[in-house]
């Protein structure tokens, strides 16, 4: 396979981490990715369990915890702000509901994206607009860029993937939406969030959140609303904030009012419906998907960056230790398959536990929190964070790290 010409579409967490290992490997990559960069923006993602380890065994371990910010926990707040239940960082062994090595989602994928430099080759601002697959290869065009021939092509490109969409069928046939919509931003200003990671939940499923981010002064917001399945324009930005600004336009509480404000300018606005992509299997002939774009699970479950990670090391150590495509898709899917499967599990209470709608769910929210260290939620939740240790990792040879 070394020889073979790999395409991946998506230059985020899953995409940067399988150029990685294939480029170690002696493979030749290609990395089309739709933003004009790599993205940065998102809130914190947790190295957890088998992620932490992939991210040890490619040697970025210290440049990943250089990145990693600083916080005390989880805080409930009230409409006062005033602290109603937390989860500090060590809960757990360091693997509770903030994980004790948490990274800004965009500083993760720029950690991953320049250990792919320089022999990879990344196209920027473009994206795949067609895959016509024979028994050599698979011929690819794209927005922009003059159409090119691939030996194979892999989709990291997300909840959304193009690919998936092109080789696998419609989104409707396999994202189960959980009728959450999240919009996620950067903010700077004078919130004093005292360490913590700060959520305030609203009566009608809305939950406001703001955390430290790594630079002084630097808050990562995020506002969510949960709602029966909404039409909007996934490329109307300015119709988004929109939207969410109307869903919060009432809420007076805690520091809501000045996250909207700051969300109008806020240049990495982010806005995406919770979903998780469910298939029966995740490769077409010589297409495969990776992270998300293959089984997102939610950010509800805490485990999307573990799944990306180790996905995109298992792919490439198939491929750079079987001799065939086919025989290696198939390994991929056998080793994820189990692991995917429990992470997609959500957590005790799932949308409605994150989003709840009255008031008493909202108190019992906070009591449910309190609860969690202590027997017998703290049973039922440990299970829940040690999902993302529940894989043995392959040990792959020929995967040099450099
Ligand atoms: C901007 C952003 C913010 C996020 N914030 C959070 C967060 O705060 N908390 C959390 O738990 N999860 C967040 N996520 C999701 C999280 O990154 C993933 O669940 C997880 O890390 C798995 O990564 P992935 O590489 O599969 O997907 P992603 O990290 O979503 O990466 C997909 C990549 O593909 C690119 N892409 C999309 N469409 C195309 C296309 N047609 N052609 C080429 N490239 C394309 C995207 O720009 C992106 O770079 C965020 C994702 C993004 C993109």
């Amino acid at each position: 396979m070394r020889n073979t010409e790999i395409l991946v579409s998506g230059a985020g967490i899953a995409g940067a981490a399988l150029a990685y290992w294939l480029r170690a490997a002696g493979c030749t990559v290609t990395v089309v990715e739709r933003a004009p960069a790599p993205r940065p923006g998102g809130q914190t993602v947790d190295l957890r369990g088998a992620g932490r380890e992939v991210v040890t065994r490619m040697g970025l371990m210290d440049r990943a915890r250089a990145v990693a910010v600083d916080q005390e926990g989880m805080a409930i707040v009230d409409a006062r702000g005033r602290i109603k239940a937390t989860m500090t960082v060590d809960a757990f062994g360091g693997e509770g509901i903030i994980s004790e090595i948490e990274i800004l989602r965009g500083d993760l994928a720029r950690v991953l994206y320049e250990a792919t430099l320089p022999d990879t080759e990344y196209v920027f601002d473009d994206t795949i607009t067609g895959l016509d697959q024979d028994d050599d290869g698979v011929t690819v065009t794209f927005e922009k860029a003059a159409p090119r021939r691939f030996g194979l092509v892999v989709g990291a490109d997300g909840m959304h993937s193009v690919v998936r969409a092109l080789a696998f069928g419609p989104e409707s046939d396999c994202v189960r939406p959980l009728n959450v919509y999240n919009a996620w931003f950067t903010m700077n200003g004078d919130l004093d969030l005292r360490g913590w990671f700060q959520m305030f939940n609203a009566p009608g499923g809305l939950v406001a959140s703001a955390r430290p981010g790594r630079l002084p002064g630097e808050i990562k917001a995020a506002l969510a609303f949960r709602s029966p399945p909404l039409a909007y324009d996934r490329r109307d930005v300015g119709a988004q904030r929109a939207l969410v600004a109307s869903r919060f336009e009432s809420v007076t509480g805690w520091e809501v009012p000045r996250l909207l404000r700051a969300m109008e300018t806020a240049p990495d606005f982010f806005f995406e419906p919770m979903g998780q992509v469910h298939l029966d299997g995740w490769s077409r002939g010589r297409v495969a998907l990776i992270g998300d774009a293959g089984h997102c699970p939610t950010p509800l479950t805490g485990l999307g960056t573990s799944l990306a990670l180790v996905g995109a090391y298992v792919l490439a150590g198939e491929l750079t230790t079987t001799g065939d495509h086919r025989a290696a898709f198939a390994r991929y899917d056998e080793i994820m398959r189990p692991y995917v499967t429990e992470a997609q599990k959500l957590p005790p209470g799932g949308a409605s536990g994150f989003a709840p709608s009255s008031a008493l769910a909202i108190r019992m929210r906070a009591a449910s929190m309190r609860s969690m260290t202590r027997w017998p939620m703290r049973s039922l939740l440990a299970a829940q964070f040690a999902k993302a240790g529940n894989i043995t990792l392959p040990d792959y040879r020929p995967l040099a790290v450099r």
